[in-house]
């Protein structure tokens, strides 16, 4: 760390010591600190226009509140990398989302000052009203703090958590990051009511007053002033959040500390629930990022002096495009399609069919569980949808699944990404248990491609049927099976062999991409290798070909072991009577860090190398 560059924020090492800066200082720590996360996540990777925004928010929540015996519980997490700096991990920010290094979420087992695991978002008012009824409960005056953008804000659970506490006498304080930022750009109803407070009547009047009572009374005075003319409707309308039993307190500048540390002051001291609006801009600080914060969202390594550019060689296409082209091509020949995504536009590769399709695609706002049930209903009226979902954010929508979708029959398309490991997010955004808790659904069928190819024409063959089905694929690019151009689907619920052993010792049966490892492992093995491309429907015609033919069989699978496909063989094979030696691989019962993917699953031993050896020992025991 340059000391010239640094020199207060490398004295830094717990908020305490900030606390003892004058408000100079910490304006001069603020700049030093957004110059720090710039530099080290252009050298890691990761979340960068959510981190920009929250420096100076940061800075102040830590100075006016006893963290960590007053509690912060961050939203997503993904914007905590200044609070990580400031609470004595500044060192270690080099080894962020690798493997055995920081997380890029708020961990409970990292850190005393990450008072709440989080990753998927909106759950943070739930767990800061747990928290703060807690504490009443206990008679401890802790106060409790619920940092939630704008984005997060349009989920279900932040209503639920909103109505809960609003009625209880906690000592909550929810502040808005209001960015007017999702990922990508804010939808919905309540972004609208958010500019509306932000434009015109309202936040002109609310800044004018705000600005002349900080000038001229005492902190509290002033607040209890404004909180008064709030009352009598002089300010600010009462707004939504009042209704909602909150004393509401805002826009104030969240880039501004002398609005910041001073308003946050006046709260302390107040008691019931809280809601303070702060206006944020994404990416604040670093111009590059400020034009284009979905381009920062999530970037890789970059120069900071250049910014992001375009690799020299294409990269190979990765399943996401697969998946965009597929839908592309699947609305232009069948006007019935509709696409869905739930605020997950660039990263399920939907871009494009926006553009292209703008009438046909729907971005729901962070709201896993209505995008299902919105999708099923659109069914019902012979409307095609396809809900475009990580497999982790499916885990939301569980009961909508079932009671909205597979109850009824539905035919609704479930595009899987990021199924398996995902690499540099961790376990909370790992796609392991799809298989597992869809499987046993009645009605749903689950598809399991093996590469680009197959993943084009099990979309084709899932948006065929006429029931719900899921098709799984992950993160990144495959091995580089070009895609046909053909929308022609393959046979539904059956799989192949692809390569047939003459010695019959060995059959592996693998579902989805680990099918390449399977297929080198079986080369020093001389297995059986067959590509089984569904979980469900099992093809059992093939499965008892094989089980009739081969000692050991293998069941292979980047997803839990526990309930996942190998236990669908299992099942199938006794109930049909048959005993026999069976190996499943694929994840354990234990959640997987963040590192990287190959890294990762080699240590899960799901590499030929690792398939190879997991064989070799079964066949020696
Ligand atoms: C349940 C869930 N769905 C989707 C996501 C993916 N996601 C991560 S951040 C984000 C946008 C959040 O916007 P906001 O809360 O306004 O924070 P900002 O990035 O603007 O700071 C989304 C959609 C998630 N983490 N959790
Ligand atoms: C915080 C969050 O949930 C997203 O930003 C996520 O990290 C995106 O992951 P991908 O990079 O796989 O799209
Ligand atoms: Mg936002």
């Amino acid at each position: 760390m340059p000391t010239n560059t640094y020199s207060l924020l490398q004295n830094i090492d717990d908020p305490e010591a900030m606390r003892r800066l004058s408000r100079a200082q910490l304006k001069t720590l603020a700049a030093e600190l957004r110059a720090y996360v710039i530099d080290s996540v252009s050298k890691t990777g990761g979340h960068l226009s959510s981190n920009l925004g929250t420096v100076e928010l940061t800075v102040a929540l830590h100075t006016v509140f006893n963290t960590p015996y007053d509690r912060i519980v961050w939203d997503v997490g993904h914007q905590t990398y200044p609070h990580k700096i400031l609470t004595g991990r500044r060192d270690r920010m080099g080894t962020l989302r690798q493997l055995g290094g920081l997380s890029g979420f708020p961990q409970r087992v990292e850190s005393e000052y990450d008072t709440f695991g989080t990753a998927h978002s909106s759950t943070s008012i739930s767990a800061a009203l747990g928290m703060a009824l807690a504490a009443k409960q206990k008679g401890e005056d802790r106060r409790a703090i619920a940092v939630i953008g704008d984005g997060a804000m349009t989920a279900g659970m932040a209503f639920e958590a909103l109505n809960n506490g609003g009625v209880h006498d906690a000592n909550l304080l929810v502040i808005l990051n209001d960015n007017d930022m999702s990922i990508s750009p804010p939808v919905g109803a309540l972004n609208r009511y958010l500019a509306q407070l932000m434009s015109g009547q309202f936040y002109a009047k609310a800044r004018d007053v705000g600005k002349s009572v900080l000038k001229q009374v005492p902190p509290l005075l002033e607040l209890a002033k404004r909180l008064e003319q709030q009352a009598k409707g002089m300010v600010v309308p009462a707004t939504m959040f009042e209704q909602f039993g909150f004393n509401y307190i805002g826009p104030i500048d969240g880039h501004d500390l002398d609005s910041l540390i001073p308003t946050l002051e006046n709260i302390k001291g107040l008691k019931g629930p809280q809601f303070l609006h702060v206006v944020t801009k994404k990416g604040q600080g670093y111009k590059l990022a400020e034009a284009d914060p979905i381009a920062y969202h999530g970037p890789g390594k970059f120069d900071p002096s250049v910014g992001l550019v375009k690799p020299a060689t294409p990269p190979k296409q990765t399943f996401t495009q697969v998946f965009g082209q597929w839908l592309c091509d699947m609305a232009a020949k069948d006007q019935r399609l509709v696409g869905i995504t739930p605020a997950m536009r660039e990263g399920s590769g939907m871009v494009e069919f926006h553009k292209r399709f703008p009438g046909r695609y729907y971005d729901v706002g962070i709201a896993e569980q209505h995008a299902v049930t919105f999708a099923g209903g659109m069914a019902c009226e012979g409307v095609k949808p396809v809900v475009a979902i990580y497999s982790t954010f499916l885990q939301r929508a569980y009961d909508q699944l079932i009671h909205d979708v597979a109850l009824q029959n539905l035919p609704v398309v479930f595009a899987l990404d990021r199924a398996g490991l995902v690499g540099a997010d961790g376990a909370t955004h790992a796609g392991a248990y799809d298989i597992a808790f869809v499987r046993c659904i009645p009605n749903m069928s689950m598809a399991c491609p093996a590469d680009e190819r197959e993943t084009r024409q099990l979309l084709s063959t899932a948006y065929e049927q006429n029931h719900p089905v899921c098709v799984r694929y992950p993160r990144g690019a495959g091995v580089g099976v070009a895609p046909l151009e053909s929308l022609e689907g393959l046979p539904f619920g059956k799989g192949e062999i692809r390569r047939e052993s003459a010695a019959k010792k060995i059959a592996i049966l693998a579902f989805g991409t680990l099918l390449y490892p399977a297929l080198q492992a079986a080369e020093a093995l001389d297995a059986t290798v067959a590509n089984m491309r569904w979980a469900k429907p099992l093809d059992e015609e093939l499965l008892l070909q094989i089980a009739a033919e081969h000692g050991l069989i293998v069941t292979l699978e980047e997803g839990s072991i526990m309930g996942g496909a190998g236990s669908a063989v299992l099942e199938a094979l006794a109930a049909h009577g048959l005993s026999k030696n069976v190996l499943q691989l694929g994840l354990p019962d234990q959640f997987i860090e963040h590192g990287d993917p190959a890294k990762l699953l080699a240590l899960q031993g799901l590499d030929a190398a690792g398939i190879e050896a997991s064989i070799r020992k079964r066949l020696a025991d």
